[in-house]
């Protein structure tokens, strides 16, 4: 089918990549004319595993094309949305560009009409589907589909060619059979439902994940007051197929592009509506305390961190991505700079992207120089090249062996025999 994808950040890129592989006829659009220059060179803007490698070929094969131009799509039958959805200062999910991406759809298809699907992929609150519905009442052929993302960010090309659920929110059934041709082949469960159904999977599925992250994240409190171990709880609880053994790890805090902001979104848009999402607000207040809280565990065990060196291991907000939206990370140096540390962070990827915020940090490309002389170090994100470590040699290079685990992630036991001082996040 002749696809054409409006925005190509970490959603409308996968978005693309995934359905050229498929055999789609792809062209992927974006403002940003840096950006189109750069993947039309076969370069990622964003780094995702795999991603890269996928699109040099499409690009070869011809069958995944980019361009600024919203005129070239003239021959698209579906339309995805991708833009961005930012929290706007109220907390509510700013739509500018949403609307900006329809009204260019809709100069396109008045000069190009044909039937045509508008996919909006981008995350929205309850009735923006309707909205634009109504906005496109009068023109023919236009019909609005809402298609939630489900993709995690270090996992997107896996997730959009396998996804967990293919959700259609729409009431043309030429747009439903559209959409339906388009994932041919996709075994994943469908739920053919309203855009309003839609959207609010998509809001509702993150604000339950977090959920479980912040109810881990406080039961980890008190776990380290207990002096139970909250992995090996975790693990027991996950065992209960009623629960399930996913989002229960206890850590330094979610953040990312998603959870924070839509959390927030779903929150505001409740009040619009007199309802109180309480469990979801002390969901992000949990989250917001949550670096500080891990921070106040070092500063029990260091009088003062003025002057002490502290590495930082993992800037990014989650593992194999260079995205630090919202990451915990920049709160934690954030605060430890406000202390008077000397910071020495370290990150796979995303050292490029962190560095104008905090040029008074010291940065190295190897984490195992991270630790050279180092009074304490803190696991921020739990990227493979910030775990799996030669523990010998980092004892003998810290200058006192404190190490504070905010994924719990490192192997506290091995690190104990060897004579650390480990703590984690909830652990005895
Ligand atoms: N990042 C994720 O993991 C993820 C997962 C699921 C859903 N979502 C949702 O998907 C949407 C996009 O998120 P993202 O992380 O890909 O954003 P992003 O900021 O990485 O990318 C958005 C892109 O849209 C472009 N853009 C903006 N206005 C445009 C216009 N009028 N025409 C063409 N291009 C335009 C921008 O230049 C940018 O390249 C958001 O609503 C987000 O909540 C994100
Ligand atoms: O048990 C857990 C799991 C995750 N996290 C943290 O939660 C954040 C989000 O992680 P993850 O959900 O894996 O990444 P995202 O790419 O933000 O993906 C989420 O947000 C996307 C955007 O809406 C959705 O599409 C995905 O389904 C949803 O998982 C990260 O900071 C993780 O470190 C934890 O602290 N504990």
């Amino acid at each position: 089918m002749k696809v054409a994808v409006i925005g190509t950040g970490y959603v409308g890129l996968t978005t693309a990549v995934s359905l050229a592989m498929k055999g789609h006829d792809v062209l992927g659009i974006d403002l940003v004319e840096a950006k189109i220059v750069q993947l039309q060179q076969g370069k990622s803007p964003i780094y995702e595993p795999g991603l890269e490698e996928a699109l040099g070929e499409l690009l070869k094969s011809g069958t995944l094309k980019f361009t600024t131009q919203i005129a070239d799509a003239w021959e698209a039958e579906i339309l995805f949305i991708c833009v961005g959805t930012p929290e706007s200062a109220d907390g509510t999910a700013d739509l500018r560009y949403v609307f900006a991406a329809v009204s260019a759809v809709e100069s396109l298809h008045r000069k190009a009409p044909r039937d045509r699907a508008v996919v909006m992929k981008s995350t929205v609150p309850v009735g923006t589907g309707d909205r634009i519905a109504e906005l496109l009442r009068e023109i023919d052929g236009l019909h609005v589909v809402s298609n939630p993302e489900f993709l995690r960010e270090g996992n997107a090309l896996k997730d959009a060619l396998q996804p967990t659920r293919i959700v259609i929110g729409t009431d043309h059934q030429d747009a439903a059979d559209a959409m339906e041709k388009l994932y041919q082949g996709v075994s994943a469960t469908r739920v053919s439902t309203t855009r309003a159904n839609a959207e609010l999977i998509k809001y509702a599925s993150n604000a339950f994940l977090a959920t479980r992250i912040s109810f881990m994240n406080e039961l980890a409190r008190l776990s380290g007051e207990l002096g139970t171990d909250i992995v090996t709880v975790a693990h027991g609880m996950g065992l209960d197929s009623r629960i399930g053994p996913e989002f229960l790890r206890a850590g330094v805090g979610y953040g990312g592009s998603c959870f924070p902001k839509d959390t927030i979104a779903l929150l505001q848009l409740a009040n619009q509506h007199g309802i109180s999402l309480t469990i979801l607000d002390k969901v992000r207040e949990v989250n917001t305390k949550q670096p500080t809280w891990f921070l106040e565990q070092l500063r029990k065990q260091m009088d003062d961190v003025a002057g002490k060196r502290i590495a930082v291991l993992g800037l990014a907000f989650k593992p194999e991505t260079d995205d630090i939206r919202e990451a915990p990370s920049l709160k934690v140096l954030e605060a430890l700079q406000k202390d008077g540390a000397s910071i020495v962070a370290y990150d796979p990827i995303a050292v490029d992207i962190v560095r104008p915020l905090f040029p008074k940090v010291e940065y190295t490309d190897n984490p195992v120089e991270a630790f050279i002389g180092a009074d304490a170090a803190l696991l921020i994100t739990e990227w493979k090249e910030c775990v799996q470590l030669d523990w010998e040699e980092i004892k003998a290079s810290m200058a006192a062996p404190l190490l504070f685990d905010g994924r719990n992630a490192w192997p506290a036991k091995q690190l104990k025999d060897a004579g650390f001082h480990y703590t984690g996040v909830g652990r005895s």
